[in-house]
């Protein structure tokens, strides 16, 4: 999403990194209903890094998920304006991020799909394939501010749950989202981008640390971001 993405406040939690909107739900969202409890994490995950993994894992521990599913997008529209890596290379990193962690899992539904990545397909296509489940979609306090822009947003809040997680450098709040469709969270700071991650690599900079061990082999292995 270009600049606006990129972290501008320091790594720890700042002004912008608090729940600001006390008119959202705080705490945990729902109340359990005996129904299987679905993270969804959607994402470009070019690459992956430590602050969508950190995200994910604070929600399922918040939240009490019984699962994550992290969906890496088919064709982001919102990022037309930039080449954005091959799916199967942004699959497979989601798939080395996440392998260890038994709570974690990657659906390739956006990819398989095709076309413009929408997440009101997202979620109607996991609805099918999860009966009996509730859906908890997880977004970044960019990506939550610009909700309202997503394709047939008004039938995302019957779909799932929406939580909105803090991001160093964006204020989090609820840009007008139906009441009781969205909660606020506040997550570990990890001032880290994917965009930061490519031009470090493009620089020759080291990004361990930054994403897995096995993502930073991916990455080198595919020859990924040099040329950019
Ligand atoms: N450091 C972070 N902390 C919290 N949430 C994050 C963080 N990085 C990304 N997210 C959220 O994870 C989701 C997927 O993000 P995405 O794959 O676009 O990563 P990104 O770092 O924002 O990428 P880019 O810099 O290429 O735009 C979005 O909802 C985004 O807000
Ligand atoms: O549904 C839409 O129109 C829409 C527009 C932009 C982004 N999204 C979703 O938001 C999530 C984060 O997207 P991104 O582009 O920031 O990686 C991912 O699951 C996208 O499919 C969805």
């Amino acid at each position: 999403m270009g600049e606006q993405d990129m972290p501008t406040g320091p790594a720890h939690a700042t002004a912008d990194g608090t729940v600001q909107d006390p008119g959202a739900r705080p705490g945990h969202g729902p109340a359990r209903t005996g129904k299987r409890r679905l993270g969804v994490m959607g994402g470009t995950f070019d690459p992956v890094h430590h602050g969508h993994l950190v995200a994910a894992s604070e929600v399922a521990t918040q939240f009490q998920l019984d699962e994550v599913v992290f969906v890496p997008t088919g064709e982001p529209w919102q990022k037309s304006h930039r080449t954005v890596s091959p799916a199967e290379d942004r699959y497979l990193m989601t798939v080395i991020a996440t392998a260890e962690n038994p709570q974690f899992s990657v659906s390739r539904i956006d990819i398989d799909r095709g076309g413009p990545t929408y997440t009101v397909d997202t979620l109607r296509d996991l609805r099918a394939l999860n009966p009996d489940t509730d859906l908890f979609f997880i977004t970044g306090a960019d990506a939550l501010g610009q909700i309202l822009t997503w394709r047939d947003s008004e039938e995302l809040f019957s779909l799932a749950h929406f939580i909105g997680v803090t991001r160093p450098g964006h204020h989090l709040a609820d840009p007008g989202l139906p009441e009781g469709g969205v909660s606020l969270v506040e997550v570990p700071a990890l001032a880290i981008s994917s965009t930061d991650c490519r031009a470090r690599v493009a620089k020759g900079d080291p990004i361990w640390y930054m994403v897995p061990d096995g993502v930073v082999r991916y990455i080198d292995k595919r020859e990924l971001y040099r040329g950019e």
